[in-house]
Formats: structure tokens, C-alpha cells, sequence
């Protein structure tokens, strides 16, 4: 950029749009920065701005930046001019990599190695007729403190981080550096340290040397967020030798002949703008605002873009640093040249007198350039002292002020969890909470149970390899060994029995006598042989009717096999089941959520419309206003009436500021927990598309409890969900944005334009004081109402916690009770003889027939929502306690719908209410619980003004 002397030029801004980061994916953010092709134009929302120059996104690339907007300051800084690069942004908008402060070997080139080698490769081309002298210096601005970067004793020390992310140099000795401001208004850092450097090594060292030595700490945004302002400053000095002036007699004038300049290339790398919001920079040469495109950020880059484009409008006068000494000099020489051209026509004709007095303003000019010289040499050789600029004490006021007020319209409100909490996970709903503990627990004991039943059947199949062994072969072999026993037997009987007839037909003579001997021998033995075939045979039987029953008790076994792996089929279709059934369930809460959600955004929006409204409506009736006051009736008066109604829309305008703000921060976490769910799923989806899931050995996938359908379906639902939030973040900011700008336009008495007279202004006060009393009024009654509320929220925690303690104690002794009578042969009798139980008993506290069965557990606007006597709510109004049954129908109505606060109580209370409803599964004991507890409410509290008291059925 050239400039000629005087002449008027305006801050020049660049936009640079970095791309989406990292994290910012990670969240799902959408981009919402929009840049209109082929020209410098950035559209947020329905806002759009020009700029001198758009870099990144689809803007002009980021290379192109130096070329177009820094090395022309390069090159103005040889001709004198100091220049100021500043990059200005929210934390994490990349001012530190666009700048490349924290420039590191290899890393991406920002704006000030590029300029450092644009410098260097100049001074190349002309140092054989210049001589060049350069200087830099590195400061930080943190909170009020000047810091030196290249202090040596800061470099050796190092830097000590504090929790906060500050640092803090731990230098003993040395103060830190002074601003101090001269009679003439230039500011001056004194002692600070300027290095002279001769090469681009060195003086990149001294960059990377003040990087290390920043304050950095985290932010939400930048994990290595800048705290503090950074001024890397360049100093550039020049001798030119010019021609020699001669003097009359011919002789050269050696301290005539040199031009010097001096400028200063200020590179500013300032902290996040929204710790900064006005730093007064003006007087800037050139400026670029980085912005981060992610919606998340919409509002602050809004902030930034206005920011910028006001910086457009500063006008600046640059002009040639020439060194005063070397200036009057200058003149000295332009004067000297004047008198000699003097001379020499006055040698043609002007007489002697003049010529003499001509020679003595000569010498006298002589002399005095004589000492000035002197003087300026001096003052080049003090090298300790730096001075600044105009420009730059600009620039330094703004930074050092302590940062402007932050956003005054935050509330808290105590009792209202965020939503998206639940979609975090910190605060779930009860039910979901008490479903999922279910869910698992249920998973589990099926789990043991089918582990049990594997290892039964485990047990019963190794029993049944006993009986492995073919049956029917057994059977068969052993029927044939009986056939072949049998038939041995006959043959032996048949053998027998011939012998036997043998035997009686031989007659008695000797010969006879001795064979019949023999036969009958022969016949005994045959005998023996009979009997050990039968006894064989009998084994056989036994064998075989042993072998029956083994086969019966392995016919069993394989029926108890038959009947486990049923059991096995059975159960493992039950866990399928319940797990389809709770992966239902699950997908029909989080539709419900995404519900909810949805419903949150749409209240944002509404909340943005009504403010827009509003807006427009403001800005109309000024518009009617002033043409009213430029019409008719000029200067005319407004009544009280409508300064009061003036007054009201302005409270009016501040409350859905205020409103949409609040709607703003929630709907930014909003939008933070939904992108954390999407990343998580997508991350999930990624994982099970790599690997299989994994599979339980029951074949049940525990990995996620949304099938890939599910998941699926609600990547898309929460990328759709993205998409609206991100929508109506944008929007807001800029109903923000605009309704900012409104105030800061009536900062200062500018609101107060309207009042013409001191009449109207007591009147309005009159009126303020009296909205200001009522407000503080209704304020002390809330606290009293708060008060009362933690009182009676205390009181039920006592009276729950004596209940639950009440509730050990009778199972305890019902459990006894129990022991007692399954000891006992007959049940004890009572006085008239009939058998009593206390079990039994309507009128003792367990009495399972007590309580109708229907009396379900249920969660509704309070503690418990039966409709029985004695169940106390608040009466808003009077603040006392009421049974519910004793209200009429138009305030149970108006008490239903206090449901919201109540909910969001009983949701920040879901532990605690959680242990209730395990507790509460029986029926009789939620109403044992339920009547102990209206019991104690109404001893604990007994108030006369109660409703007349109407008789109740005791369910
Ligand atoms: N043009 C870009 N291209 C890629 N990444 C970028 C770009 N600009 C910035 N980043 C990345 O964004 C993150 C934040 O950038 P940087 O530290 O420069 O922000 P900053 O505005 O200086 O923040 P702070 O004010 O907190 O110091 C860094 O991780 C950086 O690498």
C-alpha cells in the first residue's frame, strides 16, 4: 500500500475465515459464514458486510493475503511509513496462526515470517546504496502489564503458569516495563529491549524466543489460547547517501548528504476479542478480523464483523518518518541550495553588501547544521529508548483498559436444568434412568439364569456319554447269548437224558455194573454242566433287565436335555426380546427428547420473533417520533401517558433481550450435546462397521443399545436437529447482535433524549421509582416463597428419609412375624378364636389387601400424585400447604399446571427419587408410605385456615 504525504486513508479490513477445526466436527457445528462469490462480501444470517478484503472459505485463498495486504506495508516502511497489522477475533479464530506468532520450524507461514522475508530479500536489493539498521522488539499485554518478551532475564527465567492459564515471569529483580507518555503525547515503553538484528535467522529467533515466553492457557475454543496482546515491532532505519552539496568554494558538505527515515511495522496479534471488546484501536493501518465459521460461534463472529466494519470508517493521515533533525536538515539543504543558486546570480549583478550578508547567513546555516549534526548523531546512538508512535499509543490505551462490562442480562435460574443435560446423560429422566437400571438388571439375571442352564446341560450331556455306548447291540448281544446258552443247555439236557436211558437198560452183571458206573459219571457231570448253563442264563436275565433300566434312565436323562435346551430356546428368545423391547422403548424416549428438543428450539425461536417484533416496532414508533417532532408540531411535549407507555416498551425490549439471551446459552448447549451425541453415535457406527459387534456368549450384543437401524435413524434425526439449532443460533445472534447495537447507541444519556423538559423527567422517575418499588416488592415475596419452599422440600426429605427407615424397621419385624408362624404347628389364636394374621389385617400398616392392587406407582406434578386425603401441595398464593382433595377443581387445574417447576425439581431429585421407586414397587408399601407421610404433614403442620375438611375414602 502507498500512501503519499498527507494523504487521508481508511483502516483497511480483511476477513479471514478459517475452515472448520477439529473440534468444531467434532460437534457436528455447521458452517454459517457465507461469502458472495467474486466479491469481498461476508453474509451471516440475514447480515451482510463488505470488506476490502475475504480470505478462506470461499472467499479469495489464504495465500493470496500477504501479497495483497501486508507487503505493500512492507514496502511503504522504505519510504518512511509505519504500519500496524492487527489481527482482531474471538478466541480459537486462528489470529495466532494467521499472524504466525507462534511461529514454529515447519509450521504453517503466517503474516509475520512472510513479512520478515519480504524485508530482507528488499534490503538485499538495496543495501549497496543504503545502509539499514533494523531493531525489533517483542511486548505482551496482559491485563495492565506491559511484559518483555525478549528480556534476556525473561528468557533464562521462563514462565510459570498459573491455574487460570495466566503466566507469570518470575523476575525477582526487574520491573516491568513502563508506559510512559511524553509532554506531546507519544507514548514510550522505557527500558524495553530492542535487539538488533542483521539476518533473518536472527530475527525469526527473536519471534520464536517471545512466543515461548506468552502467556498462553486454555480456552473452551483453543486449547493453546493467547491471553494476552502480542506486538511484534519491526524497526527500520535508513541512511541514504545523496549527492554532496558543494560549497562556494567547492569543497563537499559531508553532513549534507544523507536522508534518513525511520518507520516502524507493528504486527499485533491480540487476545480473543470477547475479552476485549473495545480496544479503540483506531489509527490502524491495516486490520484483519479473523472469524471462525462454526455456528456456534455465530454471535461473537457477528460481534467481530461489526467490529470490523466500523474499524473501516477510522481515517488515518500516515506520513514519512523522517527524523526531525534529519527533516530540518532537509530544509536546511533545500535553503542552502536556494542561497548558493542566490549567489551565483548575484555574482552576475548584486552588489558586494549583499553578497557579504549572503555569506555570513551562509556560515550561520553552516554552523547550525553543524550542530544539528552533532545532535542527531546523539540521538542515533541511544539505543535504549524507544518511542512510538501516535498510532500505536492509540492502540495501547484501548488495549490496557480493563475490558467492558460483560453480557448484564445472564440470569440463573436455579431451578431450571438445561435440557440438554438430559441429552448428556447428567440429569436423565427417573423413569429412563430407572428403565435402563432395570433393563440391565434384567439382562443380567437371564444372562445367569442361561448360564446355569448351560452348564446343566453342559453336566447332563458329559452324564449321558456314559450311556453312550449302542444300546440295541448291547440288547442284541445279549439276546443271542441267551439263544446260545439256551440251545448249550437243551443239547446237555438231550445228552443227559439219553444217558439216562442208557443207564436203566443195562442189566446187572459185572461188565454191566462197571459201564453203568461210568455212565452215571458221565451223567452227573453232564449234571454240574446243566446247572452252571442255567446259572449263566440267570446272569444273562439280570444283565438284561439292568441294561432296561439304564436305558430308561438315559431315556430321562435325554428327556431333561430335551426339556434344559427348551429352556435354553425359551430364554434366549426372552433376552432378545426384552432387549427389542428396550431398544424400542429407548428409541421412543429419545424421540420424545428429540421432541423436547425440538419444542425448546421452537420457544428460542419464538423468543427471537417476539424480540425482532419488537425491535422493528421500536424502531417504527422512533421514525413516528421524530416525524412527529420534525411535523407539526415541533418540539412538542410528549403526555406522561405515553412516556410511560415509551418507557414500558423500552423494559420491554430489555426483557426479550434478555430472554432471548437466555434462550441463546441454552440452545448453544443445545446444540454442544447434540453434537456430542452425534459424534459419539458416528464414532459407534464407524466402530461396528470395522469389527463385528460383540457378541456375548449368549449371542447378545452388549456393545450399544441402538441397533445400527436405530442408530441410524437418529443420526439422521440429531443431524436434522443440527441443522435447525444451528439455524436459530445464527438468527439469534443476530436479533442479539442488532438489540447490542441498539443499547450501545442509548449508552451514555442517549435514552433520555426523549424527556424535553424537567417536568417529564420527575414525572418518568416518579414512574421508574414506582416500577422499581413494585419489582423489589415482588422480589421479597419470591425469596419468602423460595424460603418456605427449601423449608417444606426439607421437611418431606426428613419425613421420606423417617419413612424409609420406619419402612426396615416393620419388614424386619414382618420378616420375624413370618419366621415365627412357619415354626409354629397351629397359628396363634387370638381372644375370640379366630385366626389372625396381621398380614391379614386392613387395619396393621403391611397389609397386602389393604391397598386396592391398581395402586400403581406413577410420577406426576409433586411428590406423589394420588389423589388421597392428605397428599399436600403449595398453595402458590397464601404459600400454606393444601391437601390436594381439599381444593377445588379450578386450582388443581391451576396447580397441574405448575408442572413445569416441579418437574424440573423432581428431576434435579432423581437419585434420590430413584431409591423411592425401587422401594415403591409394592403397592401396600407406597400406601403405608404415602399415609405415614400425609400423616406427618399434617401433624408437622397444623393450620388452621385449611380448606373445611371433607371426608375421604381411604384408597
Ligand atoms: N486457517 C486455518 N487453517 C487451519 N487451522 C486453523 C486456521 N486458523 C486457525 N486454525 C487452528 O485453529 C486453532 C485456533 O487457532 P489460533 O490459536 O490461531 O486462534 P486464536 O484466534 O489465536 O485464539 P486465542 O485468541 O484463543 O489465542 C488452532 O488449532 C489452529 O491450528
Amino acid at each position: 500500500m502507498t500512501m503519499e504525504h498527507g494523504e487521508d486513508c481508511c483502516v483497511k479490513v480483511a476477513v479471514h475465515v478459517r475452515p472448520l477445526i477439529g473440534d468444531e466436527k467434532l460437534q457436528g457445528c455447521k458452517d454459517c459464514i457465507a461469502i458472495v462469490p467474486g466479491k469481498p462480501q461476508v453474509q451471516i444470517g440475514s447480515h451482510s458486510f463488505t470488506f476490502d478484503h475475504v480470505y478462506g472459505s470461499t472467499g479469495t485463498p489464504s495465500a493470496a493475503m500477504f501479497d495483497e495486504c501486508v507487503a505493500p506495508l512492507v514496502e511503504g516502511l522504505f519510504q518512511g511509513y509505519n504500519a500496524t497489522v492487527l489481527a482482531y477475533g474471538q478466541t480459537g479464530s486462528g489470529k495466532t496462526y494467521t499472524m504466525g506468532t507462534a511461529c514454529k520450524e515447519g509450521s504453517y507461514i503466517g503474516i509475520i515470517p512472510r513479512a520478515m522475508a519480504a524485508l530482507f530479500e528488499k534490503i538485499e536489493g538495496l543495501k549497496s546504496q543504503v545502509e539499514f539498521q533494523l531493531r525489533v522488539s517483542f511486548i505482551e499485554i496482559l491485563k495492565e502489564e506491559v511484559r518483555d518478551l525478549l528480556d534476556p532475564a525473561t528468557a533464562v527465567v521462563g514462565k510459570v503458569e498459573n491455574g487460570n492459564g495466566h503466566a507469570k515471569m518470575s523476575m525477582p529483580g526487574k520491573p516491568p516495563v513502563q508506559i510512559r507518555e511524553s509532554s506531546n503525547g507519544v507514548i514510550t515503553l522505557a527500558g524495553l529491549t530492542e535487539v538488533h538484528v542483521t539476518t533473518q535467522k536472527e530475527m525469526t529467533a527473536c519471534l520464536e524466543q517471545g512466543s515461548l515466553s506468552r502467556a498462553t492457557g486454555s480456552t473452551n475454543m483453543n486449547n493453546q489460547s493467547s491471553r494476552s496482546h502480542a506486538i511484534f515491532t519491526i524497526t527500520l532505519e535508513q541512511m541514504r547517501k545523496t549527492d554532496p552539496i558543494m560549497t562556494s568554494d567547492g569543497m563537499a558538505i559531508e553532513d549534507f548528504n544523507e536522508d534518513y527515515l525511520c518507520a516502524k511495522l507493528h504486527l499485533v496479534d491480540l487476545a480473543g476479542s470477547e475479552r476485549a471488546k473495545r480496544t479503540g484501536s483506531d489509527g490502524l493501518r491495516f486490520k484483519e478480523a479473523c472469524i471462525s465459521p462454526a455456528d456456534i460461534n455465530a454471535e461473537e463472529t457477528l460481534n467481530t464483523l461489526k467490529y470490523a466494519n466500523r474499524a473501516r470508517n477510522i481515517q488515518n493521515k500516515p506520513i514519512v518518518n523522517r527524523n526531525p533533525i534529519a527533516d530540518e536538515m532537509k530544509r536546511m539543504r533545500q535553503q542552502i541550495e536556494y542561497l548558493q543558486a542566490e549567489l551565483v546570480s548575484a555574482r552576475g549583478g548584486v552588489g558586494s553588501d549583499d553578497v557579504q550578508s549572503l555569506r555570513e547567513r551562509i556560515s550561520w546555516l553552516e554552523q547550525t547544521n553543524e550542530d544539528l549534526c552533532r545532535e542527531l548523531y546523539d540521538v542515533r546512538n541511544r539505543s535504549q529508548v524507544d518511542s512510538c508512535e501516535p498510532e500505536m499509543q492509540k492502540t495501547l490505551n484501548g488495549f490496557t483498559k480493563s475490558e467492558g462490562l460483560k453480557r448484564s442480562l445472564q440470569s440463573t435460574d436455579p431451578f431450571d436444568v438445561p435440557m440438554t443435560d438430559s441429552a448428556r446423560g447428567n440429569t436423565k429422566d427417573i423413569d429412563e434412568v430407572a428403565k435402563e437400571l432395570e433393563h440391565t438388571m434384567l439382562q443380567d439375571s437371564m444372562d445367569k439364569e442361561l448360564n446355569e442352564l448351560n452348564r446343566r446341560l453342559e453336566q447332563k450331556e458329559s452324564q449321558m456319554k456314559m450311556y453312550g455306548c449302542d444300546t440295541v447291540a448291547l440288547k442284541q448281544h445279549f439276546g443271542k447269548k441267551l439263544m446260545e446258552l439256551e440251545e448249550e443247555k437243551r443239547a446237555v439236557q438231550q445228552e443227559r437224558d439219553r444217558l439216562l436211558a442208557e443207564v436203566e437198560s443195562l442189566s446187572a452183571d459185572g461188565h454191566s455194573h462197571k459201564l453203568r458206573d461210568a455212565q452215571l459219571q458221565k451223567l452227573k457231570s453232564l449234571e454240574a454242566q446243566i446247572q452252571d448253563l442255567k446259572k449263566k442264563q440267570e446272569n444273562q436275565v439280570q444283565l438284561l433287565k439292568e441294561k432296561q433300566k439304564s436305558d430308561e434312565a438315559a431315556k430321562k436323562l435325554q428327556e431333561e436335555i430335551q426339556f434344559i435346551k427348551a429352556q435354553k430356546v425359551q430364554l434366549q428368545h426372552k433376552i432378545k426380546q426384552e432387549a427389542e423391547q428396550f431398544r424400542q422403548w429407548k428409541a421412543t424416549r429419545e424421540k420424545e427428547l428429540l421432541q423436547v428438543l425440538q419444542r425448546k428450539t421452537e420457544e428460542a425461536a419464538m423468543a427471537t420473533k417476539r424480540l425482532k417484533e419488537i425491535l422493528e416496532a421500536r424502531k417504527s414508533s422512533v421514525r413516528d417520533n421524530s416525524a412527529g417532532a420534525n411535523g407539526t408540531s415541533p418540539g412538542s411535549h410528549m403526555s406522561e401517558k405515553s412516556l410511560q407507555k415509551w418507557l414500558d416498551q423500552e423494559l420491554e425490549v430489555m426483557l426479550h433481550m434478555h430472554e432471548v439471551r437466555n434462550e441463546y446459552e441454552k440452545q448453544s448447549q443445545l446444540r454442544a450435546a447434540l453434537g456430542e451425541e452425534l459424534a459419539i453415535l458416528k464414532q459407534e457406527d464407524i466402530m461396528a462397521c470395522a469389527t463385528s459387534p460383540h457378541r456375548g456368549k449368549n449371542g447378545n450384543s452388549r456393545t450399544s443399545t441402538l441397533s445400527p437401524n436405530a442408530r441410524q435413524a437418529r443420526i439422521a434425526s440429531l443431524e436434522s436437529m443440527v441443522t435447525i439449532s444451528s439455524n436459530i443460533l445464527v438468527t439469534m445472534a443476530t436479533q442479539l447482535s442488532e438489540a447490542e447495537e441498539r443499547e450501545r447507541s442509548f449508552s451514555g444519556r442517549g435514552r433520555w433524549n426523549q424527556l424535553r423538559s424537567m417536568g417529564e423527567a420527575k414525572s418518568l422517575l416518579q414512574y421508574i421509582f414506582n416500577l422499581a418499588a413494585d419489582a423489589r416488592c415482588h422480589v421479597r415475596e419470591k425469596e419468602i416463597e423460595i424460603k418456605e419452599m427449601k423449608e417444606q422440600m426439607t421437611e418431606l426429605v426428613g419425613i421420606l428419609r423417617h419413612s424409609e427407615s420406619r419402612r426396615r424397621e416393620v419388614e424386619k419385624q414382618l420378616k420375624q412375624r413370618e419366621q415365627t408362624a412357619a415354626m409354629a404347628t397351629t397359628p396363634p389364636r387370638s381372644e375370640n378364636g379366630s385366626v389372625k394374621h396381621c398380614a391379614d389385617d386392613p387395619n396393621t400398616p403391611l397389609s397386602p389387601v389393604a391397598v386396592p392392587a391398581q395402586k400403581q406407582l406413577k410420577y406426576s406434578a409433586g411428590i406423589v400424585n394420588s389423589p388421597r386425603k392428605g397428599i399436600a401441595v403449595f398453595d402458590k398464593d397464601h404459600l400454606k400447604m393444601i391437601p390436594i382433595a381439599q381444593l377445588s377443581v379450578g386450582k388443581k387445574v391451576s396447580i397441574s399446571g405448575q408442572s413445569g417447576k416441579l418437574w424440573r425439581w423432581k428431576r434435579s431429585h432423581h437419585q434420590w427419587l430413584l431409591q423411592f421407586k425401587w422401594k415403591w414397587q409394592k403397592p401396600w408399601k407406597l400406601s403405608e408410605m404415602i399415609r405415614h407421610s400425609d400423616e406427618t404433614i399434617s401433624r408437622a403442620r397444623p393450620r388452621p385456615q385449611l380448606l373445611p375438611h371433607k371426608p375421604h375414602r381411604v384408597m
